[in-house]
């Protein structure tokens, strides 16, 4: 089985827990775009939700799969996210971001009940941090938040290279709210709770690719079947 169908089969498993009713957080990527493809499927079939999208690409895809959209103006909570991510520790701690939606889906998490993630199992990792870590920055004064940045991380055990990511055409990278976003290559972050927590002191931060305390299940895919990591901790909980 190849990477993408490992992706489809974490997705599906995770649509098991929909009931009709359900207000849901629509991901960002690739493997939460299998999970928007197969719902629309379901709702084609008569599946009653409604969705947040998490990122203009998730807008455009879930419209094209027939998702109903909603907004968390016109709604007070969701029930369920489900989302990918770039690395899964142990504590169901995640990097996000590599697809430059962290912020719209740190909000939509934050607000849902509970968190799904989906991916295949390469994304389990014993340590965070060999993934490059999203930092979104605001551009005024990324000289000064860079240097900020850089003292967070020496006051957390960690350092490595920044760079302020670029798109294919070589271009700064803008995220859906107009901010861009610096990645850390910090190989292994000792205290995740503790670096989240600095880097959200910071003001030329908008956000951070930490997802600390927000995941509530894992659904891993990989060569021999499906595995679901339950959060021990209770959700907010990033102690
Ligand atoms: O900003 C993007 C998101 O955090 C994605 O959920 C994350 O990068 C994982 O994406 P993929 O499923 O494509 O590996």
């Amino acid at each position: 089985m190849n990477m993408d169908q490992l992706k489809r089969q974490a997705a599906a498993r995770a649509l098991e827990e929909v009931r009709d009713g359900m207000q849901l957080g629509l991901g960002t990527g690739s493997t939460a775009k299998h999970f928007v493809e197969l719902l629309g499927e379901r709702v084609a079939a008569g599946l009653k939700v409604i969705g947040v999208p998490t990122s203009e690409a998730t807008r455009a895809d879930a419209e094209r799969c027939g998702v109903p959209l909603t907004t968390l103006d016109e709604i007070d909570h969701l029930d369920i996210t489900v989302d990918g991510a770039d690395e899964i520790d142990p504590d169901l701690n995640l990097i996000k971001g590599g697809g430059g939606a962290l912020l719209r889906e740190k909000i939509v998490a934050a607000a849902s009940d509970r968190m799904i993630v989906i991916a295949d199992d390469t994304k389990w990792v014993p340590t965070l941090g060999k993934f490059p870590l999203p930092v979104e920055v605001i551009p005024f004064g990324l000289g000064a938040t860079r240097r900020a940045i850089e003292k967070a991380f020496a006051e957390c055990g960690v350092s490595g290279q920044m760079a302020v990511r670029k798109d294919k055409g070589g271009h700064v990278f803008v995220t859906d709210g107009g901010h861009w976003i610096v990645d850390a290559q910090l190989g292994r972050i000792v205290n995740p709770p503790g670096l989240a927590k600095a880097l959200s002191a910071i003001p030329g931060v908008v956000e951070h690719g930490l997802f600390i305390g927000l995941a509530s299940s894992a659904v891993l895919a990989g060569g021999e079947g499906i595995r679901v990591i339950e959060r021990r901790k209770p959700k907010g909980d990033q102690e």
